[in-house]
């Protein structure tokens, strides 16, 4: 299982998440990885954590003041993006756009996407993964595999009809070890989370609950 992190813009010490998924991922069979703010890629990079951007934009080398450019974050030590994240949604165009940036960077990709549907629509873009996240159920800490099992179910088989070889995460109210079992079961390849961790007292404590299982 794939378990990514993405810290928002919460006032968390995102060095300090980052040595927690560093050791934690050293210590288990699950992927482990953290998605900080753009303005830190670089230092918890260098924590030898793997490292994701939030975002990036569709854009090239050039005249785009105040965008995300993919080579950027990459040559900042991001080894992945998060594309299109219900707290910064993209119109259809600019989500390919994005991800052919993040593939010309040589960025892994995870499309973020509402609901089933718009599931399928973003694997027909051909990013390495899809996420599906009710955005009713983010930050509530109600798992989206308790509260919505149809609507993981629904979106691995909607990938699945478009691109077998798109993987399918699930995000939204992740926070246990039983979650991410449970998404798992539905056929999620990995969990896409954030408060669970970000906003713990104890972040290694909190990731090593959501692996001990894996
Ligand atoms: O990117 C993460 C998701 O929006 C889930 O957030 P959450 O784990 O706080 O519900």
């Amino acid at each position: 299982m794939f378990v990514l992190v993405n810290l928002k813009t919460y006032p968390c010490d995102p060095i300090e998440v980052a040595e927690a998924v560093r050791d934690v991922n050293e210590s288990t069979d699950a992927r482990v990885a953290v998605a900080p703010q753009a303005a830190t890629i670089a230092q918890v990079a260098e924590t030898g954590a793997e490292t994701w951007a939030q975002h990036v934009d569709p854009i090239d080398y050039g005249s785009n003041t105040g965008h995300t450019l993919a080579e950027s974050v990459a040559d900042a030590g991001a080894v992945g993006t998060l594309i299109n994240h219900s707290e910064q949604r993209l119109k259809l165009a600019d989500i390919d756009g994005s991800v052919q940036a993040a593939q010309r960077a040589d960025l892994e990709t995870v499309v973020c996407a509402n609901n089933p549907a718009q599931i399928g629509a973003a694997a027909a873009l051909g990013p390495d993964a899809v996420a599906v996240e009710p955005p009713e159920l983010i930050g509530t800490g109600t798992p989206v595999s308790q509260a919505d099992p149809d609507v993981v179910e629904d979106a691995v088989e909607a990938a699945q009809n478009v691109d077998s070889d798109v993987s399918v995460l699930c995000g939204a109210g992740i926070s246990t070890g039983d979650d991410v079992v449970a998404a798992g079961d539905l056929g999620a390849e990995g969990v896409l989370l954030a408060s669970g961790v970000a906003k713990a007292d104890d972040p290694t404590a909190a990731l090593e609950d959501l692996v001990e299982p894996l």
